[in-house]
């Protein structure tokens, strides 16, 4: 089974990626691929610098994360340009890895997608699993986590689908908003409902 982990900006989703991990289920991280595919010498990363300019390079050659973070979780048109750049670099480098785990025997593949409802990308699993927080705790946990102010914690979560739109697609929901111990539980309850474990 390909289960899709999601859910908005700092629900919660690596938390539970983390989890899986300890059921033994192999995981594709769109957030990790996202940095693979524009490593330096990438062509994604030459259109990246072409698109942004030279400003959003470091000097050691790679992309200077903040500053395209800053751009495009505030600018809308500027979120379509650099999704329409790495979105598909993403996709390709995603669906090699789980079909590379598939041919090796995995029965189980965990795809850890922020992005699965905005980009569309349902049909890349047969079970979808939402991590949900409520927007305070969720934005509480933002600020902490990425020490950011809460105006840029806002812009973030703005540039994301609604928690609601998340929770009505998905096959389970995981609330995330007490303790790791609740979690952790429910998820046991839901890969067990699934015959994943
Ligand atoms: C803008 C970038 C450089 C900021 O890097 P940074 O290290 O600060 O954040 P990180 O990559 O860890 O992403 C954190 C979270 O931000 C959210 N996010 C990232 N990109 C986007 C986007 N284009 N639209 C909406 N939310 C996004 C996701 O919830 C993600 O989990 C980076 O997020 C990026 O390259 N984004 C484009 C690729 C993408 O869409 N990634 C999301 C998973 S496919
Ligand atoms: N149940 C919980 N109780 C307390 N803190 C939590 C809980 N779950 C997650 N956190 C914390 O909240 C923050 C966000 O969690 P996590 O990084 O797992 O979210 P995420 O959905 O993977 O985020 P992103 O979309 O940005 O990658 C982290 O600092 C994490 O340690």
């Amino acid at each position: 089974m390909i289960i899709g982990l999601t859910g908005s900006i700092a629900s919660g989703k690596s938390t539970v990626a983390q989890m899986l991990q300890g059921y033994q289920l192999p995981i594709v991280d769109a957030d990790i691929v996202a940095r693979q595919v524009v490593e330096p010498g990438t062509q994604t990363l030459q259109q990246i610098a072409e698109a942004f300019g030279q400003e959003v390079m470091k000097e050691d050659g790679t992309m200077d994360r903040e500053k395209v973070g800053a751009i495009i979780f505030h600018e809308p048109a500027q979120r379509k340009v650099l999704n329409d750049i790495i979105h598909p670099a993403i996709r390709a480098e995603m669906l090699r890895q789980r079909d590379e785990l598939l041919q090796n025997g995995a029965a189980h593949v965990v795809m850890d997608i922020p992005l699965l409802f905005e980009s569309k990308l349902q049909h890349f699993v047969d079970k979808i699993l939402v991590v949900s927080v409520t927007e305070e705790i969720q934005l509480a946990r933002l600020m902490e986590r990425n020490q950011l102010p809460e105006s840029e914690a806002r812009a973030r979560i703005a540039s994301q689908l609604p928690m609601s739109v998340k929770e009505k697609g998905a096959d389970a929901v995981i609330y995330n908003n007490t303790t790791k111990q609740s979690t952790a539980e429910q998820l046991e309850k839901i890969l067990q409902q699934w015959a994943v474990i």
